[in-house]
């Protein structure tokens, strides 16, 4: 069980103010809060180490390298790859995702069909509509049902040796829909084709484990899970990312160049051009290391109750409607109020220091299934509390009342 209260004292922007009043932050899908371990952690690194990684002799080098691949190592153990030079690092999901896309540029041929979900995020479908457009392959789409789930009998349907890549989100961003991204997999691999899956959402929630899950490629941010922006982890199967072609030429990812030719480094450097961001890398570690103190089966127990609480407060309000069903869901409400646009309730809420997402949530698709302009996410973190969904559902009581 969480102490609460302990650890929302780890968090400074917590005990801020916003509009004069106590931040209610309800927006943890966009972009988590970070504990002071991993604040501090991005001074340390600029006071002690700073240093140019992988090409220095001298000693300042070494250790920012040293912590640098350090850091791989963690994030190594924390999903469960193989090896080291699998886990690669980006700048987030949507790096992740390009880089991917990008190499199946030279795969893919016309008559390949690359298969996304309706639930999808824009970073995982925009990519692939530009590979289908560079290659003739075709994207189709794996519906999903007024729950807000994708129709496993209808994805069985879609499948076939056409089928190059499945790539769909672990979680939705827009619905907290869980996928049976396991199922999903499995059945993938028997007509031969990649699984991409989309781990944004889900990192924050859950430790995943890609060989358990035996997924080609998993892709997350570190943002989203108390680590700093422009940070992420693209994870691929030794034998896909040596497939693959570099996504991007320069430093780093090279053996030899000359006018004539060049030769690419191993993995993972061949995926890594240029100077990464070491000092995000490195506290990408720290985070993973806080979110482990923290305990996963704790934060699933925590945000757990948060869902339930809230979802029971939030339909004591009348004309709400809350979009995203499924018994297989994590702590996100998206919802909306007949007869108000969602827009006004997160502008009023947000002088009373609520934070909330409103809008489409990149997930255009998904609105357009619902035949609605967007809706108000809550997406709730294990620092936040049942007081703090009191103050919500109050606070768009008043809203209603001002708006009607
Ligand atoms: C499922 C999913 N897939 C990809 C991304 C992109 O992550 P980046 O770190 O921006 O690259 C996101 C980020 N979704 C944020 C910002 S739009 C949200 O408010 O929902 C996501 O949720």
């Amino acid at each position: 069980m969480l102490d609460v209260n302990k650890i929302r004292a780890d968090f400074p922007i917590l005990s801020q103010k916003v509009n004069g009043k106590p931040l209610v932050y309800f927006d943890n899908g966009a972009t988590s809060q970070k504990p002071q371990v991993v604040i501090d952690a991005i001074s340390k690194y600029y006071q002690e180490i700073n240093a140019n990684i992988h090409r220095g002799v001298h000693t300042l080098s070494q250790l920012a390298t040293d912590a640098y691949e350090n850091s791989r190592g963690k994030l190594q153990n924390h999903i469960n790859a193989k090896f080291a030079h699998e886990v690669l690092f980006t700048s987030g999901t949507t790096h992740g995702i390009n880089l991917v896309a990008n190499g199946f540029a030279s795969i893919l041929k016309p008559g390949d069909e690359v298969l996304v979900s309706a639930l999808e995020h824009h970073s995982n479908i925009v990519p692939w509509q530009m590979l289908c457009e560079k290659t003739g392959a075709t994207l189709r789409v794996i519906p999903m049902n007024e729950e807000g789930e994708l129709i496993m009998s209808e994805y069985d349907t879609l499948l076939s040796d056409k089928t190059k890549i499945v790539t769909v989100n672990h979680i939705s961003n827009a619905l907290g829909t869980v996928n049976p991204i396991k199922y999903m997999i499995d059945k993938a691999h028997e007509v031969g084709a990649a699984v991409f899956i989309d781990g944004a959402q889900a990192v924050p929630h859950l430790k995943p484990d890609v060989q358990e899950l035996d997924c080609d490629f998993y892709a997350f941010s570190g943002h989203k899970m108390c680590g700093p922006t422009g940070t992420g982890i693209l994870y691929g199967k030794e034998a896909w990312l040596n497939k693959l072609p570099p996504y991007q030429g320069g430093g780093e990812m090279i053996k030899e160049v000359t006018f004539e030719k060049t030769t690419y480094a191993d993995l993972p450097h061949k995926f890594e051009a240029g100077t990464p961001n070491i000092a995000g890398g490195i506290v990408l570690g720290t985070a993973v290391d806080y979110m482990n103190e923290v305990g996963f089966e704790n934060i699933q127990q925590q945000e757990l109750e948060l869902l339930e609480y809230g979802t029971q407060r939030l339909l004591e309000i009348e004309g709400l409607k809350i979009f995203g069903t499924s018994a297989e869901k994590t702590s996100v409400i998206s919802f909306n109020i007949e007869g108000i646009h969602p827009y006004d309730i997160g502008t009023i809420i947000d002088k009373l220091g609520i934070a909330v997402r409103t809008g489409h949530h990149c997930a255009q698709p998904v609105m357009n299934f619902f035949c609605i302009p967007g809706t108000i996410r809550a997406s709730f973190a294990f620092y936040n509390t049942k007081e703090e969904i009191d103050i919500m559902v109050e606070a768009i009581k008043k809203a209603q009342l001002m708006l009607s």
